[in-house]
């Protein structure tokens, strides 16, 4: 295809860039393309879409974010060097997490769940519009067979997206009464991740990309990758914005949600644990040996709550850092039992003592 279709700027730069040139000419490409500039981007951010058409961004960017970790598996198959292997597997983890209930994909079916949806809905991808599914493709079919320079070049995205997150996280906060910051936390972390792959990524290209034409080539990755984001958000547009042309057996509003419980019975706040929550201890609560009695309680301002060993042996691991699911696969190795037996018994006893008001998430 290439060789019948030539790249329009494949007479461009026919000299070796320096490094620092380099840099500037990738910058570039992102100053003019990233999916910043583009048209729904602009109306998400500064509160200008209905709730459903921030549901249809959510729910599309869910295939995003499911197929990266399959994108890097790809690249780390291309990889020979067990160093460089080494430390792009972070990625994966990223995404994944260690356990079920980690993780970046598990914090976006959190943002689709935030914004209403149910999560088998979400999983089930269904609704995902067929050019959000092409384009995503797209770019794990490149990953694979362009060569690890390209992989790694098309990446580079992730130079610019600290700059969009912290704009859209801001803006959406402040312009939908139905977003929170607990609702958009998957973009906490992607605060910190993105500068560090971006750092590394950059770096291997400006050190590995030695000649005029490999310097092209991470050029045209990057503007390729440029391209997967912008029509994603062209797909998004043209469905839910204007004309509004939703294709067949894409997501229609109404579809997929979990059923809004009329205000009156609407309880901020209580929702019940699921498997990703971190719970915690709240201020002033303290779990304690009680000597005299010779058993462990929980220690609440003006209250004392008896434990039996299964709570304190789940108590003892919450921290505000493990999840549910991580405490009860700790639980599973130390009792040599089915970890998802236990998560579903710790959630119910959780949920009590959080009624209790002696656990937080
Ligand atoms: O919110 C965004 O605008 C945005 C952009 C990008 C990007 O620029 O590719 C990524 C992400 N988010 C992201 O969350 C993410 O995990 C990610 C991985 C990659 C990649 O190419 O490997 N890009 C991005």
């Amino acid at each position: 295809m290439n060789a019948v279709f030539p790249t329009p700027d494949a007479a461009d730069s026919q000299r070796l860039l320096s490094p620092d040139e380099l840099e500037a000419a990738l910058r570039d490409i992102g100053a003019r393309r990233y999916h910043n500039l583009h048209p729904f981007h602009r109306l998400l951010h500064d509160g200008k879409l209905s709730k459903d058409q921030v549901r249809a961004w959510a729910l599309n960017r869910y295939y995003y974010q499911a197929m990266i970790p399959v994108k890097d598996a790809a690249v780390l198959a291309r990889m020979t060097d067990a160093s460089l292997r080494r430390i792009w597997r972070q990625r994966i983890v990223d995404h994944d997490g260690d356990h079920p209930g980690d993780g970046g994909i598990e914090r976006w079916l959190k943002l689709a769940e935030g914004v209403g949806f149910e999560r088998d809905y979400v999983l089930s991808t269904r609704g995902i519009l067929s050019a959000t599914k092409f384009s995503v493709e797209a770019y794990v079919h490149f990953v694979a067979e362009k060569s690890l320079l390209e992989a790694i070049a098309s990446s580079l995205t992730e130079m610019f997206s600290p700059t969009i997150i912290s704009e859209r996280v801001a803006g959406m906060l402040k312009n939908y009464d139905f977003i929170t910051k607990d609702t958009l936390a998957y973009f906490d972390k992607r605060l910190t991740q993105a500068p560090r792959d971006a750092d590394f990524a950059l770096d291997y290209v400006k050190t590995h990309a030695t000649t005029p034409e490999l310097q092209r080539q991470a050029m045209a990755a990057l503007t390729f990758k440029c391209n997967v984001l912008w029509t994603q958000l062209d797909a998004l547009y043209f469905a839910y914005v204007a004309p509004g042309m939703i294709p067949p057996d894409a997501w229609t509003p109404g579809t997929g949600l979990v059923p809004e419980a009329p205000a009156s019975q609407a309880a901020p706040g209580v929702r019940k644990m699921v498997a990703g929550d971190r719970p915690r201890l709240p201020r002033g609560v303290r779990l304690r040996h009680d000597e005299t009695r010779g058993k462990h309680v929980l220690l609440a301002p003006e209250r004392t709550f008896d434990l039996d060993d299964n709570a304190v042996a789940v108590l003892k691991l919450v921290d505000g850092n493990r999840t549910v699911a991580a405490i009860a696969d700790e639980l599973g190795r130390t009792y040599a039992a089915d970890p998802r037996a236990i998560e579903a018994d710790i959630l119910v006893m959780l949920d009590g003592l959080a009624e209790k008001r002696v656990l937080e998430r």
